[in-house]
């Protein structure tokens, strides 16, 4: 298992451009399930999990062709991918692939909507609390699914017997925090070829959902609402081939405005997706950092001069120019960070809220505010595997059941660490970078599966940090 090994201290600098969002790549790539034609998608992120979802799509019985070839990347681009459902006899996705992503689950409605009939293990992903299925297999009940589990796997066929179509209805998917997002998605990719009309309500409303409904319709579905928690599917008998850029990944691009600032940085992020972050940008505020928007006209390497203070030559958070670009899905943005951190209260909540897949990230950043902070968890109240390993570093940190409470230090310091899940990673090698002396990260394979190789883009700005291949240090 690879190690990552971080000299703290480097203020980091320079230009990135943020990849294809992973988890819109996941289940646009299983809508290649919904039709006999081929499915091109561009800028799919070249990780883990994408590489473990063709291996699961091959198995169902797909062809795949990918340009340059998955695995071959270094950082900065993506991979086209082309995905063609060619052999519909096989509906079967097998534990030993799905238990190594959530997102393997994503299978289950386009085999259930196309060949009706699907045998789907019961999902993997992060570690990060109770992960349950039951709305997800609700929502297909409701669509007339016959659905029974079996040795760890959901068996799942037509209202009339295995072949048999779907039928649109009124679909519910809320659940005690919400509603699901892939649960959203195996229901509205179903409903695309159910007969009649779905309305789903309380549907997830997050980006990846709208990415997802925007493939599909390029398809041929008839979708109208996503992004909003009531999704509108006039059913159609059939999907064709299609061409699809995915989205830029929020998650991935919230890192690196928090890499940037916890080094006190002056970093340039493009293929920005600033309308899908409003939360994360409003805390990021808060706390001292702005993400302010380079109009698309000037040059990404312009050397925007910070303000300074009149008496002391201080510089502050502002930038010229101020820019009254509309903030879009692909913007660059560059990041100016205050030097005093500010504390804030934090709630991870469903989409428009704040990203639970921000939050390690965020507290890593809140150890060094001046002040007393509170995380609050509300979707998944156990993800603080992040917790025990940041006490390593010097922050300090009181958890109270689903809140954490940060009060800030002057400094982390380096040490060997354990990285639990993927986002809890992330917000190591974040706190990492900052830390005085060495943090060794052990079992980054975790943030592979969600970061392209996130060593090459943080040297390129600077950063002190080299991967160790093959053990654990
Ligand atoms: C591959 C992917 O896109 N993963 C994301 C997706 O995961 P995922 O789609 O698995 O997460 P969900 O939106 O389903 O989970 C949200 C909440 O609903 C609960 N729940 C979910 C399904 C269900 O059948 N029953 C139920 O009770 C979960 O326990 C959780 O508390 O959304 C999460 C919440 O934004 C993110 O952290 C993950 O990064
Ligand atoms: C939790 C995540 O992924 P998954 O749902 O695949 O486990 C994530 O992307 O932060």
């Amino acid at each position: 298992m690879d190690a990552f090994v971080i000299q703290g201290g480097k203020r980091l600098t320079g230009t990135v451009r943020i990849h294809g969002s992973k988890n819109a790549a996941l289940p646009l790539m299983a809508a290649a399930l919904l039709t006999d034609q081929p499915l091109t998608l561009k800028d799919v992120p070249d990780l883990s999990d994408i590489r473990n979802m063709v291996k699961l799509l091959k198995s169902l019985g797909c062809t795949i062709d990918s340009t340059p070839d998955l695995g071959t990347t270094s950082d900065g681009l993506g991979v086209d991918i082309k995905l063609h459902a060619t052999d519909p006899s096989k509906s079967l996705a097998h534990y030993d692939i799905v238990r190594t992503m959530r997102a393997g689950i994503c299978a289950l409605g386009p085999l259930l909507a196309k060949r009706g009939y699907a045998k789907v293990s019961m999902p993997g992903g992060c570690a990060i609390g109770d992960r349950p299925v039951d709305l997800h297999i609700r929502g297909l009940q409701q669509l007339g699914a016959k659905i029974h589990l079996a040795e760890g796997y959901i068996i799942a066929e037509g209202p009339n017997g295995p072949g048999s179509k779907l039928q649109g209805a009124h679909v519910f998917l809320g659940g005690p925090n919400g509603s699901t997002v892939l649960g959203t998605a195996n229901v509205l990719s179903a409903a695309a070829l159910a007969e009649g009309t779905t309305i789903i309500e309380c549907a997830a409303c997050e980006p990846e959902i709208e990415d997802l409904a925007n493939l599909l319709n390029s398809m041929g579905a008839k979708i109208t609402g996503a992004g909003s928690p009531v999704v509108t599917v006039e059913g159609v008998d059939e999907l064709t081939a299609a061409t699809h850029t995915i989205m830029p990944d929020r998650i991935e691009a919230g890192t690196y405005v928090i890499a940037s600032a916890i080094t006190n940085g002056d970093v340039i992020l493009e293929n920005f997706p600033t309308r899908t972050l409003t939360a994360a940008l409003d805390r990021l505020r808060v706390i001292g950092v702005d993400v302010t928007p380079i109009p698309p006209h000037s040059s990404s390497t312009q050397s925007l001069e910070p303000i300074t203070t009149p008496d002391s030559g201080t510089p502050i958070a502002t930038l010229e120019p101020k820019t009254t670009t509309l903030p879009g899905l692909r913007d660059t943005v560059r990041i100016a960070t205050s030097r005093r951190l500010e504390p804030a209260h934090v709630v991870t909540q469903p989409h428009p809220g704040f990203p639970t897949d921000l939050q390690a990230q965020l507290m890593a950043l809140l150890t060094l505010a001046d002040g007393n902070s509170v995380i609050t968890e509300k979707i998944f109240p156990d993800r603080f595997l992040h917790v025990p390993e940041l006490l390593r570093m010097g922050a300090s940190l009181t958890r109270i059941g689903p809140s954490v409470m940060v009060t800030g230090v002057r400094e982390l310091i380096g040490a060997p660490v354990m990285a639990s899940d993927l986002r809890a990673s992330a917000g190591l090698v974040l706190a990492g970078l900052a830390a005085r002396g060495t943090t060794t990260i052990n079992r980054v394979y975790h943030l592979d599966r969600g970061y392209q190789r996130m060593e090459l883009t943080l040297q390129k700005l600077g950063a002190d940090i080299q991967r160790v291949k093959g053990a654990s240090v």
